[in-house]
């Protein structure tokens, strides 16, 4: 993960967020797990799985390079790289689920294929979701669950998403991420809880959560959810999704607020990585400042920026509303001294940005991975140029008491990536 602040002639401060899935790994720092000596990946699937993309020097990935020279360029100063955990750092993972009842494939899709790589001992996930997966082949096996075969459409379980809390204050600090527990989510081939092969689904949650549950000598599941999907497109979820054990609502402490994450909400999948991400994101967010949060899922950043930097008013845009719950289940646990206006809206950021954007002191933009919208660049430049335009029209004593009001923030404008 990197962080940059620069300059550019904006009055507005615009924040791009981006936590790299393969480059940002572990941390030499942590106290929590012991990796490998070297900064190598040392995982017996690299060549056959497609989720990692190195395998040397993990510590100092290629776009490295690339990126400090781009920021030079652009004539950065305080470019920094920071790459956290190397080993055991996902917290979060969506496997599919192929193969045969009596010889299941769980994890990802080999490069450029459907072909499903088994990864049992991937070095990146969380020990939690390794010991699931474990649990979820023996059930898979004990109760004959059958996987989904994408050419006859036909099998009782697609995929499962995982999803790790280290948030449990009964145990040490120190303790908290290894023994973090899991939010499971099955999805299941069926329209919904009252189409045939229930039972089936309901024998393996139990069958999960007498392995993995409190009761169990473990302790490893958090909560267990399905997800019912029975379309042909490779949409991992369908709409329809039900709690079936454990506790509802899963939290989890970032970026200094509580933040609660429904399963059909987007979810950082570094949890380490995104919290040490918003620390450095909150220091270039004015005291006070109006914030737009584009691309916001549950609102995190913005949220998180509101309490730090006691915001006026923060506005999170999101086209899925399913992680409205999860915002306001945040939101009700912000301390009462917040005085912010907070709002989340259900809306699609590249029709009429400009809408959004007018007025705010600071951009977030934190896009899927195929980048902004262009009607969002569009956007973005136009604001650019005509506040450009602006302070070229202003007087530098005019420029200089604003400067005064907003004490460590420039007229300059600055772009932070993440
Ligand atoms: C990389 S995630 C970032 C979420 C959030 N910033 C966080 O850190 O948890 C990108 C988010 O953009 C949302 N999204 C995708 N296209 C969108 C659009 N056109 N308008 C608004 N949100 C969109 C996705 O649903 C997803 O929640």
């Amino acid at each position: 993960m990197s962080v940059s602040l620069t300059s550019f002639a904006l009055p507005t401060t615009i924040v791009t967020s981006r936590l790299s899935v393969s480059a940002s790994p572990s941390t030499a720092t942590s106290p929590l797990l012991p990796g490998p000596s070297s900064s190598s990946l040392q995982c017996q699937h690299f060549q056959s799985c497609s989720g990692c993309s190195h395998e040397w020097d993990l510590d100092r990935p290629p776009a490295l390079e690339e990126a400090a020279k781009f920021f030079k360029d652009a004539g950065v100063s305080d470019f920094t790289f920071d790459s956290c955990r190397l080993w055991k750092w996902r917290c979060r993972a969506k496997l599919a689920v192929r193969g045969t009842s009596d010889g299941p494939l769980i994890g990802l899709y080999k490069e450029g294929t459907h072909e499903v790589v088994d990864i049992p001992l991937c070095r990146a996930h969380h020990p939690s979701i390794n010991a699931v997966v474990n649990l979820l082949k023996q059930g898979i096996v004990e109760l004959h669950i059958q996987p989904y075969d994408e050419d006859l459409r036909t099998g009782e379980l697609r995929y499962i998403q995982m999803a790790v809390t280290t948030y449990d204050t009964s145990i040490p600090a120190a303790e908290r991420y290894q023994r973090g527990k899991v939010q499971v989510a099955l999805v299941w081939n069926s329209r919904s809880e009252h189409s045939p092969g229930f039972e089936k689904l309901n024998a393996l949650s139990d069958f999960l959560w007498r392995k993995g549950g409190p009761r169990s000598g473990v302790h490893i599941i958090h909560s267990i959810w399905v997800n019912f999907q029975t379309s042909s497109n490779n949409i991992i979820f369908g709409n329809r999704w039900r709690h079936l054990l454990g506790e509802r609502d899963f939290w989890e402490r970032i970026g200094g607020i509580d933040v609660s994450l429904a399963p059909s909400s987007f979810g950082q999948a570094n949890t380490l990585a995104f919290d040490s991400l918003l620390r450095k994101l909150q220091k270039y967010v004015p005291f006070g400042s109006s914030v737009v949060d584009l691309y916001a899922g549950a609102g995190i950043i913005g949220l998180s920026v509101a309490v730090t930097r006691k915001c006026r008013a923060v506005k999170c845009i999101e086209i899925n509303k399913e992680s409205k719950i999860s915002f306001e289940q945040s939101l009700s646990r912000l301390p009462k001294t917040v005085d912010s206006s907070i709002s989340w809206h259900h809306a699609d950021a590249s029709i009429e940005p400009l809408h959004w954007l007018e007025g705010s002191d600071v951009i977030v933009v934190d896009p899927p991975r195929k980048g902004l919208d262009q009607s969002v660049i569009f956007a973005l430049q136009n604001l650019v140029s005509s506040e450009r335009k602006a302070a070229n029209a202003s007087a530098s004593s005019t420029l200089k008491a604003n400067d005064e009001k907003r004490p460590g923030f420039y007229v300059q404008g600055k772009l932070l990536f993440i």
